[in-house]
């Protein structure tokens, strides 16, 4: 039944006739219309010889005639290159500004994927003389205004009068890549920072990003970049522009197709590998004529290179199975996922209480903080730890060379939550490896949740039992150290708690005694 819901036709008229990405072949850089030579350099230093056909998709529909009339809705497999799919375009696009201002801006839903997605732009905006933008707190917010706003420079040993002049404001940055929480801080506190003149608004994993609010971030953006004149008559603004002489003066459309639309409009692109099709979801970003872009006829799609297989087990044997695994791996960069940060945590104790397994393991987690976070993760880039027990934190848009194998130590309960996951591997047309641990009543359900990526195809992988039973003595004493691990945490974290009480007691009297 679930499966002919999956086969069911999308509820919007747009969404049922796509451009079907899969009919794109991969384009040498020197074939590519239009490209701007220095980009292309860019790109050949970046190690990109030719465009991936999402890329090439979606160069056709926004570069020379025609270009970005219709804002564009990308689905596309994970690891298939829609960052640069984006960033490319907007960029070559963006090349040709005289003035410096915020043009393009790209939201993400966390603070390590908008620092993957800065890179790509930092490896070819400057290439046109294009400057990047980053805001997602990483960094105090004075050091992100300075960063992002310029203020004139007013001349040494001069005495300016403070009625005189007026301070002009500027944004120092072409392209702004932010995560919803500091893009609304900057607009709420940052002096002129504005989106008056923003031409492009990607919003990457769309489905991700709409499923939470984030203090109105996307009703927010959409009004400051929605029609500012006052009436019919432009004349009758009063707008203070906020960029010297430049102004970007937004009508209200009248002509058909366009009626009740800002013109010049922020172009859209909104992108995801589980594109949402619910319509309420979607008239959220009050699209422009838009133009979906997918792969193949059906909604989900999995790597092509990802190869998946199960592993069947009781419960309370699983870190043993896993051990096993993980040794016939034999130090592969592995990303093992669980169900809560909980579990990863217990997880990762557990496996780095097993003797020595010649394997560097990781957590990463919500749990943690994100200094902690991003020094595992570029631990976990150059090489220096080899597997990472991840909460869900990790499953959207990581890219992370390397990495061979994901192991589902819990069975995602969404086929989206297995694309995700398993689409840390198998990037790029690269093969890799999913395994899922799964218990036997888990197995037809499993069955059923793989058909909704069409895929048929998993098989059973075995372990040697000499394997298993070679580690069950060191499994008893690996429980017992997590059980002492756990404990001297509980106490620790319990004495943590009552000191900070007695202190907030210890205040409440000073307080009250004045
Ligand atoms: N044209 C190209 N040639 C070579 N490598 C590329 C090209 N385009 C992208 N890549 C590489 O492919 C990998 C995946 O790209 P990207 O992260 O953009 O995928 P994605 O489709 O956004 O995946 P996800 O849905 O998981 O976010 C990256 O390592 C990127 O550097």
């Amino acid at each position: 039944m679930e499966n002919s819901k999956q086969k069911s036709v999308p509820v919007l008229p747009w969404m049922r006739s796509p451009i079907d990405v899969s009919l794109f072949e991969e384009c040498p850089l020197n074939l590519l219309p239009c490209l701007d030579p220095r980009l292309e350099e860019a790109l050949l230093k970046m190690g990109v010889s030719s465009l991936f056909p999402v890329q090439v998709a979606v160069w056709q529909e926004t570069i020379g005639p025609g270009a970005f009339e219709r804002d564009l809705c990308i689905n596309s497999p994970t690891g298939s290159g829609k960052t640069l799919a984006y960033a490319l375009p907007i960029v070559q696009m963006l090349s040709a500004r005289t003035v410096k201002c915020l043009r393009a801006l790209v939201v993400l839903p966390t603070r390590d994927l908008a620092l993957q997605v800065k890179e790509v732009f930092s490896a070819i905006a400057p290439a046109v003389g294009l400057s990047v933008g980053l805001a997602v707190g990483q960094t105090s917010i004075a050091d992100e205004i300075s960063q992002l706003i310029k203020r004139p420079k007013l001349e040494a040993g001069i005495c300016y009068d403070p009625e005189e002049i007026r301070v002009e404001f500027q944004t120092n940055v072409d392209i702004l890549v932010a995560t919803p929480g500091r893009l609304m801080d900057h607009i709420n506190t940052t002096k002129g920072f504005t989106l008056e003149h923003l031409s492009y608004l990607v919003v990457d994993e769309t489905d991700r990003l709409l499923r939470e609010a984030y203090q109105s971030w996307l009703p927010t953006v959409l009004q400051l970049t929605c029609s500012n004149e006052d009436g019919l008559f432009p004349s009758a603004r009063t707008v203070t522009p906020t960029l010297g002489s430049l102004q970007t003066i937004r009508r209200n459309g009248v002509e058909r197709g366009f009626k009740d639309k800002t013109y010049p409009r922020v172009v859209k692109m909104i992108l995801s590998a589980t594109l949402t099709q619910d319509p309420s979801k979607l008239a959220q970003l009050d699209l422009h004529h838009p133009l979906l872009l997918t792969t193949g006829p059906r909604r989900y799609q999995l790597p092509e290179k990802l190869k998946s297989y199960k592993l069947i087990c009781e419960s309370k044997l699983k870190p043993l199975y896993l051990v096993a695994l993980l040794q016939e791996l034999k130090g592969e960069k592995c990303i093992v996922f669980t169900s809560s940060v909980e579990s990863t945590h217990r997880l990762s104790t557990l496996l780095n209480a097993f003797g020595d397994l010649q394997l560097q393991i990781k957590e990463y987690s919500g749990l943690q903080r994100q200094s902690v976070r991003s020094k595992t993760l570029n631990a976990f880039r150059n090489g220096e730890v080899q597997v990472l027990v991840s909460s869900d934190a990790m499953t959207r848009g990581m890219d992370v060379e390397g990495v061979m194998n994901v192991i589902n130590y819990d069975m995602p309960a969404y086929i989206k939550t297995y694309i995700h996951r398993a689409g840390r591997t198998a990037r790029a047309g690269k093969t890799g490896c999913c395994f899922t641990f799964l218990r036997k009543h888990e197995v037809k359900r499993f069955k059923k949740l793989l058909q909704k990526a069409d895929n048929n195809s998993c098989p059973l992988h075995c372990l040697p039992s000499e394997s298993i039973e070679s580690l069950r003595p060191f499994y008893s004493s690996a429980l017992g150290k997590l059980k002492e691990c756990i404990e001297s945490e509980k106490s620790k974290h319990h004495r943590t708690i009552s000191k900070s009480s007695r202190a907030g007691k210890v205040s409440g009297v000073n307080n009250q005694k004045q």
